[in-house]
């Protein structure tokens, strides 16, 4: 359907209030939040200098150190970091925002931290709004209904000097989330059984609405866990429409309007929700209440199944890519088909990441670990834990509630923000073989450090194999 009347999806409506121009079947969209970090902007501002340009619009840019930063020692800026290659990219950084008059949140500020958190905490996230990032998480944003999404290297050139990209419409998708999840379950098991459901590339094309009484009940940490994963179901991006949940976290951030200014937001953001009769291209089901706590088995996001469940049989796949797959996921994670993945016994454990690492997430972990830790349990002797919260203000935040003091009691490490074991850029990393519970957002070959296998779950699953020292059902712990 099409017409100024016809009925619109939440994607439909931010899509048009940014077009600024259209062509065959190609659009130039106004981007009203650009966010950076070192790993994905160093070519992009050599462009421009060598083309002569300016930043268009440096109050509409915002720029973390998230990737290459060590979680240790930050307080020594750029002398903490050993890596020669990170340490000219946190440096280059440093000299294009200065440059440019970009603000930016360094290593070391407390406001500093992984990029998806940032943006949100500072109130730079807004309903209603484009945002675009060089990262393939800023699906994240998408829990603020604003439509939120990667971009490559050569697109961040653009947007650093038109404050618009190009970009084609993709096709509606709602995958609604009826019903309310049992103990144990979350935001996290919610996203892997969506991605579970449609597979990797079931997004392709798309970008997805979420809605239903599972995704209005989550807090808006836990909306951007699920719009975080979006990506790994291969949508464009991830959307909720937002609501007083939404606005209550953006009331009183520094960027948040203020004043008159904040009234007349609202009514503005009001308008970002689905129209009641608006058509979507495909629509997907899920029951919450059929969601295990979910872990994953092999290395892929898809690759999912509840905690009660066997690592699966490659020859129960249907075609022989994916029982090809299958085995080399098997033989790379040294699992067995027909065990149960309970026994999987593990080494490390990663709290943290763009995914999890919110003060909500870092609640759910501290309930279990606390309630082990009152029943004498520890964390296992034979694995090494780390908490790493997503920025500095979740750290003080935890340290205000005395989060860290009931990790560091029961034997976790308690770190300094950034990416850190979320991939291997930075000192945090898994030796081979390794096998590690981790909160992030992917489970690829040597994702987490070369040889490394990842088992991904929720924060609170993440706790209870920490402290089991194996994977764990967490409702033995509740
Ligand atoms: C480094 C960056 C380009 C990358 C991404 O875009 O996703 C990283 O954030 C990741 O999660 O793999
Ligand atoms: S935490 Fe992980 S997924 Fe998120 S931006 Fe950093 S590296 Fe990418």
């Amino acid at each position: 359907m099409s017409g100024q009347n016809a009925p619109k999806t939440l994607y439909d409506k931010i899509w048009d209030a940014h077009v600024v121009a259209e062509e065959g079947g190609e659009a130039i969209l106004y981007i009203d939040l650009h966010l950076i970090h070192e790993v994905t902007t160093p070519q992009a501002f050599a462009g421009l200098r060598t083309a002569g340009r300016k930043v268009r619009r440096p109050d509409r840019t915002l720029a973390v150190a998230d990737h290459n930063t060590p979680t240790e020692g930050q307080a020594l800026g750029v002398d903490a970091v050993q890596d020669p290659e990170a340490r000219l990219q946190l440096q280059t950084l440093g000299r294009n925002v200065a440059d440019a008059g970009i603000e930016y949140i360094p290593m070391g500020d407390v406001r500093n931290g992984i990029v998806h958190v940032v943006g949100p905490e500072q109130g730079r996230t807004q309903p209603g709004m484009t945002v675009v990032c060089g990262d393939s998480h800023t699906s994240t944003h998408g829990a603020f209904g604003a439509l939120a999404h990667g971009i490559g290297t050569s697109e961040v050139e653009h947007v650093l000097a038109t404050q618009t990209l190009r970009a084609r419409k993709s096709k509606n998708m709602r995958v609604v989330v009826d019903g309310r999840p049992g103990p144990g379950v979350g935001a996290k098991d919610i996203a892997l059984a969506v991605i579970g459901e449609i597979g990797t590339a079931g997004g392709t094309g798309y970008v997805i609405e979420f809605a239903g009484e599972a995704v209005r009940d989550l807090t808006m940490e836990g909306r951007m866990t699920l719009c975080n994963l979006t990506i790994e179901g291969g949508a464009r991006a991830g959307l909720i429409a937002p609501d007083e949940k939404t606005f209550d976290y953006i009331r009183g951030r520094p960027a948040a309007p203020k004043g008159a200014a904040w009234d007349m937001a609202l009514a503005y953001w009001k308008s970002f929700v689905t129209d009641e009769a608006a058509v979507f291209d495909r629509e997907v089901r899920l029951d919450a209440a059929q969601i295990a706590p979910t872990v994953t088995w092999g290395t892929s996001p898809e690759d999912v199944i509840p905690v009660t469940g066997v690592v699966p049989d490659p020859a129960s796949f249907s075609t022989p890519d994916k029982r090809a797959a299958a085995e080399r996921a098997l033989a790379y994670m040294g699992l067995e088909a027909g065990q149960p993945i309970t026994d999987a016994r593990i080494d490390r454990v990663f709290i943290g990441s763009c995914t999890n690492s919110r003060i909500e997430d870092l609640r759910a972990a501290a309930a279990v670990v606390q309630q082990a830790f009152l029943e004498g349990r520890l964390v296992a002797p034979h694995v090494s834990a780390m908490i790493v919260p997503g920025s500095g203000l979740v750290k003080e935040q935890a340290e205000s509630e005395g989060l860290d003091a009931i990790f560091k009691a029961a034997g976790f490490d308690w770190r300094e923000p950034g990416c850190s074991m979320c991939l291997g850029m930075n000192p945090d990393k898994l030796e081979p073989g390794q096998r590690c519970a981790s909160t992030s957002n992917r489970n690829f070959e040597g994702r987490q450090g070369r040889g490394g296998r990842t088992h991904l779950m929720s924060p609170a699953m993440a706790a209870a194999a920490a402290i089991a020292g194996h994977i764990a059902d967490v409702r033995d712990f509740l």
